[in-house]
């Protein structure tokens, strides 16, 4: 176990162009093991990037990434494949995660999706589409979780499931970064929330 003021993820001087443009300039940014971070920032200012640096999908130009533990990003639109059930969805999730099929179908119950279980993805409403995808972190039980405007289109239970989400990483001692353009929710659902202005992580901010 590692100590509980260890960062759970933790960029430094990071650097990306993105098509030649630079997006993040020496950008530093700490996530402390236990933390629910909230991002905010204009359209474009690169929340989208660095969800990508710390998932390490985006290699820096210049920087270092240190992340520790295994990382789910849930993306703007559910990963799921349309034409499966939302079963077979989260069972192949389980199989790459090493875990077994009642692993994930205890995980659609736990987002309140046993009922429809069985239906394809592609038949399924956004907000059931997006319980789906948060059912992955019950499977993965990721040390870092990354939303990136995971509460557009979701109902007051639904964002709760989301809030819920959180919790779990939170009580593991695991950290979460939730971008949002509504400040509210994010300042609800978070401890703090720093905002990305010209590549680089601003000063908190009080809403
Ligand atoms: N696939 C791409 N092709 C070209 N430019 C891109 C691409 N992806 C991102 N960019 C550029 O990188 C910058 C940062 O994009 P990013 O998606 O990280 O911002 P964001 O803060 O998440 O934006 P939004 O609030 O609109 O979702 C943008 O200015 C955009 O021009």
């Amino acid at each position: 176990m590692h100590s509980p003021l260890s960062p759970q993820a933790e960029l430094a001087g990071v650097h990306v162009d993105v098509q030649r443009t630079a997006v993040l300039r020496g950008l530093d940014l700490v996530v402390a093991a236990g933390e629910v971070l909230g991002l905010i920032g204009a359209n474009g200012s690169g929340k989208t990037t660095l969800l990508k640096v710390l998932a390490t999908l985006v290699t820096p130009v210049e920087g270092t990434v240190r992340v520790r533990g295994p990382v789910v990003l849930l993306g703007h639109s559910p990963a799921l494949y349309p034409q499966l059930t939302l079963r077979e969805n989260l069972r192949f999730v389980a199989g790459l995660a090493g875990r077994d099929d009642a692993v994930a179908d205890a995980a659609l119950a736990t987002v309140g999706l046993a009922a429809a279980a069985d239906r394809r993805a592609d038949r399924c409403s956004h907000g059931m589409r997006r319980r789906a995808d948060l059912a992955r972190v019950f499977v993965t039980e990721p040390s870092l979780l990354l939303l990136d405007e995971v509460h557009t289109g979701l109902d007051v239970a639904s964002a709760g499931l989301v809030d819920h989400v959180l919790d779990v990483v939170r009580h593991r001692d695991g950290a979460s970064v939730v971008v949002s353009h509504d400040r509210d929710q994010v300042t609800r659902s978070t401890d703090r929330v720093v905002e990305l202005v010209a590549g680089r992580v601003g000063p908190a901010v009080i809403v």
